[in-house]
């Protein structure tokens, strides 16, 4: 097992409040964990501490470890802009910026200095192809992303996160603002980028999380209950308490 991400007796407070109790888990590489629970167990909390997104969050404190690739993120010395280079984000509502669909993708390889038209044109072609959107929008470049589709401005999110050249993609709901056909795409997506990222998202679509991921989290009040290869959580989970949730008898 060749594991990206090693996550061990991670507590998270916000000011007084316990958040994450004690969460040891591990994340392969080129795997998909989808992380399910009801609402208000911690997964978006969890999915944060990733690359470090809840440090901007006044009054949050951390203690245990997150490591990517045997290094400690939390180590004072940890550079947070590359750390989040490396580990990408998607959110629930796809969030363009109101330019170009251009410069949307570039933005990201311009903050890390790439300047060559050449070179930027080459990151825009590979990476809307990558995100599965090229051919919807390459007669369309200089257009605003604000005129794209919901699902269309999603895959240009995750084209965006492409273009720096991540190892870790987080997606927190990403399907959740979109259609069906829509949210089809993103999981055929999902499917398709595994092959070179190490992908971690949380959804509230038990079926969603049964189809694309290979192992599934189970959170409940902060706690981590159950981890395992999705198909045996699905089929012979061991603790009532995920049977419960993903039979829908609470939650
Ligand atoms: N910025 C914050 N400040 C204080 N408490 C927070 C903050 N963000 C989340 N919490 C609390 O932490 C707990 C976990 O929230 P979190 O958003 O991680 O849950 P979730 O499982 O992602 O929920 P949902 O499925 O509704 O998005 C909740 O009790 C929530 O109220």
């Amino acid at each position: 097992m060749d594991v990206k991400i090693q996550v061990s007796k991670l507590k998270l407070y916000y000011g007084e409040a316990l958040a994450l109790k004690k969460i040891s888990l591990d994340v392969e590489k080129n795997h998909v964990l989808a992380l399910i629970g009801p609402s208000g167990c911690g997964k978006s909390t969890f999915l944060r501490t990733l690359n470090r997104m809840n440090d901007l969050i006044p009054g949050v404190k951390i203690e245990g470890d997150v490591l990517i690739d045997g290094e400690n993120i939390y180590h004072p010395s940890t550079d947070v802009v590359m750390l989040r280079k490396r580990v990408g984000m998607v959110f629930q509502r796809p969030n363009p910026f109101p330019m170009s669909i251009y410069e949307n993708v570039v933005y990201g390889p311009r903050i890390h200095g790439q300047s060559a038209k050449s070179k930027l044109d080459e990151i825009v072609e590979k990476s809307l192809t990558a995100a599965a959107i090229w051919d919807e929008v390459k007669d369309r470049l200089r257009s605003s992303a604000m005129g794209l589709s919901g699902g269309q401005q999603q895959r240009l999110c995750i084209a965006r996160l492409l273009a720096v050249e991540p190892e870790v993609l987080l997606m927190d709901e990403p399907c959740s603002a979109l259609d069906p056909i829509s949210t089809m795409k993103i999981e055929e997506l999902i499917t398709e980028l595994k092959k070179k990222y190490t992908i971690v998202v949380v959804t509230h679509n038990m079926q969603q999380a049964a189809r694309v991921s290979d192992h599934t989290a189970f959170f409940l009040n902060g706690d981590l209950v159950e981890n395992g290869k999705t198909d045996a959580m699905f089929t012979r989970p061991h603790d009532k308490r995920t049977e419960d949730y993903i039979t829908g008898r609470f939650g």
